[in-house]
Parts: C-alpha cells; sequence; structure tokens
C-alpha cells in the first residue's frame, strides 16, 4: 500500500491559497509527521487526504488510483481518520462505538458480528481502556474519548491511520504511551500520518517530516535532516534550541529562554 500526495494545492475561497504543491509518499510500516503553526491547515490537509475535502490542484491515490476514483467506502477499508475533536451524537456505550470501526466491512442494516465484538475488545484491552467498555462514549474525558477514537480506527484495519494531533487531551503520561503506541502500530504494518504541534515528539518518532508554512510551502525530509534549529525557530516564531542528550543519543528540541524574542533573532 502506497499513499502518495502529489502536488496538492488547498482553498476554502477564491482568495486564499491554504496550501500548495504539497508533495509526498508514505508507506505501510512508515511515520510521517506534518508540523505547521497554528491555522496553517495541517487538519485540512488531513482531510484531503480521508477524501473529506477535495484539494483545488493535484492528486491524491493510493496505490496508484486516486480517491477520487474511489468509493468511500472503500477508502475507509485503506484510510482510517482519528480527528483532532469529536463529538458524538448519541450515547453510545464504548464497545459499541469501538465496533463501528467495522462499518466499511458490513452491508447495508447488517449488525456487527460476535467476532466484531472480540476484535473490538481486543484492541480496548491492548490499549488498556478495556475498562472504558460499558461507559456511555459522551461521559468519556478529552483523552478517553481520543484514545477510544483511535482504538476505533484500528479496528477498521485500515493500512493508513491518519492522527490528527494524537496527544491532544493527553497527560504526560499517556502521551509518551501514545508514542509508543504509534510505533508499535508502524511495526505492526500500519503506515500513519500524523499532526503534532511537539517538535520533540516527532523527533522521537524519527520518521519523515513535512513542515507547513506560513507561506504555504510544504518542505519534507528526513526528521534529522529537516528539524534544525533554524526551520523550527522561523515556524514557531521563537528560539528554539536542539540539545543532544548523550542518555538518549538523541536530540530533544527544547526553548532555553523563553524570553528571546524571534523578531530579535532573524
Ligand atoms: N470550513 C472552513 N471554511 C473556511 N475556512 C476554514 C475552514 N476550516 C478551516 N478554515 C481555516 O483554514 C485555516 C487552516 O485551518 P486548519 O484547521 O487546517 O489549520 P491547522 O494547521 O490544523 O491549525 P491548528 O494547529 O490550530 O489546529 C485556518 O485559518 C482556518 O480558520
Amino acid at each position: 500500500m502506497k499513499l502518495e500526495i502529489k502536488d496538492v494545492s488547498f482553498s476554502y475561497g477564491k482568495d486564499r491559497i491554504l496550501f500548495k504543491n504539497v508533495s509526498f509518499t508514505l508507506d505501510k510500516g512508515r511515520i510521517f509527521s506534518v508540523l505547521g503553526a497554528n491555522g496553517a491547515g495541517k487538519s485540512t490537509l488531513l482531510k484531503c487526504i480521508a477524501n473529506l475535502l477535495r484539494p483545488c490542484r493535484g492528486e491524491i491515490c493510493l496505490d496508484g488510483v486516486s480517491l477520487h476514483r474511489m468509493e468511500q467506502r472503500e477508502v475507509a477499508r485503506k484510510i482510517g481518520y482519528v480527528p483532532q475533536t469529536h463529538t458524538a451524537a448519541y450515547g453510545y456505550l464504548v464497545r459499541d462505538f469501538v465496533v463501528m470501526g467495522r462499518a466499511p466491512y458490513l452491508r447495508a442494516f447488517e449488525k456487527p458480528s460476535g467476532e466484531d465484538y472480540r476484535m473490538a475488545e481486543e484492541v480496548l484491552e491492548e490499549m488498556e481502556i478495556i475498562h472504558l467498555a460499558d461507559r456511555p462514549y459522551t461521559e468519556l474525558s478529552g483523552g478517553e474519548a481520543q484514545k477510544v477514537m483511535i482504538a476505533r480506527t484500528i479496528v477498521q484495519q485500515p493500512d493508513i491511520i491518519l492522527m490528527d494531533e494524537p496527544t491532544n487531551h493527553l497527560d504526560y503520561g499517556n502521551q509518551m504511551r501514545m508514542m509508543k503506541m504509534i510505533m508499535k502500530l508502524a511495526g505492526k504494518g500500519f503506515g500513519i500520518l500524523m499532526t503534532s504541534h511537539m517538535p520533540d515528539h516527532v523527533l522521537l518518532l524519527e520518521g519523515e517530516v513535512g513542515i507547513l508554512n506560513d507561506e504555504g510551502e510544504f518542505i519534507t525530509g528526513k526528521a534529522a535532516d529537516i528539524m534544525t534549529e533554524d526551520n523550527l525557530s522561523r515556524l514557531y516564531r521563537a528560539k528554539l534550541d536542539l540539545v543532544f542528550m548523550e542518555e538518549l543519543n538523541r536530540k530533544i528540541c527544547i526553548c532555553k529562554d523563553v524570553c528571546d524574542d524571534y523578531r530579535e533573532i532573524v
């Protein structure tokens, strides 16, 4: 399974192109992270790839076939999408909510089978949230709901999982467990495309990175090559530092002096 984003541009109106000429590929088992300031268009890009929005230029292909030539049900078997926030209209029990991930495999009005429920429970167990199985989805905390959404997407068994800020709402321990889970999912062969506001998480994951800047341009490369102090400081308009930590054998991203004003350093 190969996802190809070919020269994609998007605009919500006629006046402003949000991003232009975005190109990259994602294979099974790989991690691709998208970084960008607030409002740069990261979520919009993910929605285009989930086939929920249509780019004004370019093409998005799965194994050489344009998403627009595929039925949404077929896309849903290959691409799972975890939005940044999700509001359920009805208080489904978590186990029923998670089993809805099987929908792309069911016929109209067909109910999920015992095997579908078994699969949902297995994923809930693996994610250590089985204790939530009989709670209404609408009563969960933001972090719990985020994990349940991810469980539903795994149950969908796509090749590619799109995650819009997967550590959103999570406490620090759960953020680290989420990083571990993303690596584990990639290890199992899922292609992971995620957005993040946390450069250090992206350094930790070590995959490919795309940086969406204020001008709507997209630069890509390996995390170690593209995540330079200069690129990150420019992106976030703050003086950021990459410090090598021997214990970790990698660079970490910190802001040594929060009082440093970016305007004074460029
Ligand atoms: N449906 C819409 N119609 C018009 N403009 C929109 C729509 N959705 C988003 N926008 C605008 O498009 C821009 C990009 O939004 P988007 O949510 O993709 O950014 P983002 O990079 O994910 O931001 P954040 O990091 O704050 O989540 C923003 O200026 C936003 O206000």
